[in-house]
């Protein structure tokens, strides 16, 4: 594990995440002590810094006079647009200390989904980063609707990690790692290191903690972390306390090893980015060139299509028994497809004109799931 932590001291660009429940004090409302020890921590380590950070709603509870964390939506986005205000307040004053710029990125979840918009966003947080700034994320949450929340900001920052290429992942949190089971109970043991997913047999990761601010728990954790790891990023999960230890090398916190090397940026998005548009169904012919020979999907081997989606949109590709065998961007419209289907792309070129005779899903636009 050494050498790991030996490349958390030489990183060159981090996402660090931090939750609501380690900005908040007990009482409510933003804690300026715990901003300033995660910006000092965040300062003192020398690579470009992403910081995720939730806590918009928690710190808009005590000024609008609300006890506890709303349930309904419409309230907890007045709450986010109240307390976001103060978060960035809080962060410019913070960093201001060290000489260092903010800059607010508010996402959706089509902004880390569609690739016109996360390319987008990834040239802000590039453009902020080469000003020295420090780019502030967090969701959007007065305009997402319950139906397309991330609601807890660790997937999103691991989708921000991989957008940004980050060498590193630190997700922190109130617990300072991984436990066996909920920390608060009695007889579970701290998990250093997560090498694979056996390392997680047997250990029981629950929901949120006893703050009451936090949405996600462990289980939004572990997730960002199978996705960062995935993608090739090792990732840390400490407590905000454990920061500038953690930053500095020391070996603090549950350390989950990267997966496998960084894949090709487009693909990790369309395989872990993207929600499907619609799907393909595809003949056992087809499922055989798509996924043993990495050939390009063509016409004549889809046997139906659903949804409503665009060229250029994600849409995934089913077998026989509607199980998805591999995700790409289509090629064609939702609506123009049905006439195409079965045939050869010669026979489609030669009647509907030469802007037919493409693949309706190509292999460099394509990810095996
Ligand atoms: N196996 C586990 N190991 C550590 N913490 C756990 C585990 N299962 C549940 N938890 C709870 O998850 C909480 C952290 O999640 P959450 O409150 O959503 O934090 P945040 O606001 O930082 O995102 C911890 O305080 C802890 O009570
Ligand atoms: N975007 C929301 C995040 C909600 C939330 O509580 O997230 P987390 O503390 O990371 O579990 C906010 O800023 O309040």
């Amino acid at each position: 594990m050494g050498s790991v932590r030996v490349q958390v001291t030489a990183a060159t660009r981090i996402v660090v995440k931090v939750g609501s429940s380690s900005l908040t004090t007990a009482a409510g409302g933003l804690c300026h002590q715990r901003v300033d020890a995660l910006v000092d921590a965040l300062a003192a380590h020398p690579a470009e810094t992403v910081l995720v950070s939730s806590g918009a709603i928690a710190a808009g509870l005590a000024p609008l006079g609300l006890p506890r964390r709303p349930r309904d939506l419409a309230t907890q986005q007045a709450a986010a647009s109240v307390g976001q205000g103060l978060l960035m307040q809080a962060y410019t004053a913070s960093f201001a200390r060290h000489e260092r710029t903010v800059g607010q990125v508010l996402l959706t979840v089509d902004d880390v989904t569609r690739r016109s918009h996360y390319r987008n966003a990834y040239r802000t947080l590039r453009r902020l980063l080469d000003f020295g700034s420090v780019p502030i994320v967090n969701e959007n949450d007065t305009v997402a609707t319950e139906e397309i929340r991330f609601g807890d900001n660790d997937r999103l920052a691991a989708l921000v990690a991989a957008l940004v290429r980050a060498d590193l992942l630190v997700l922190l949190s109130d617990v300072d790692a991984l436990y066996t089971g909920d920390p608060a109970k009695p007889g579970t043991k701290k998990i250093t290191e997560v090498r694979d997913e056996e390392d997680l047999v047997g250990v029981s990761i629950g929901k949120a903690g006893r703050a009451g601010v936090g949405t996600g728990g462990m289980v939004t954790k572990v997730e960002a972390a199978r996705i960062a790891t995935n993608s090739g990023i090792p990732v840390i999960l400490t407590s905000a306390d454990q920061a500038a230890a953690a930053l500095a090398g020391e070996e603090v916190g549950t350390l989950f090893h990267r997966l496998r090397e960084r894949p090709a940026a487009r693909l990790f998005w369309l395989a872990h980015a993207t929600s499907p548009r619609g799907r393909l169904h595809l003949d056992p012919g087809a499922v055989r060139a798509v996924v043993d020979r990495r050939a390009s999907l063509l016409a004549a081997g889809i046997t139906a299509v659903d949804g409503r989606f665009e060229a250029g949109d994600p849409v995934d590709l089913v077998d026989g028994d509607g199980r998805p065998v591999a995700r790409g961007l289509v090629n064609f419209d939702a609506t123009e497809l049905p006439g195409l289907l079965g045939r050869s792309t010669r026979e489609l070129a030669a009647e509907l004109g030469p802007g037919y005779e493409r693949e309706v899903v190509h292999r460099d636009d394509l990810v095996l799931l």
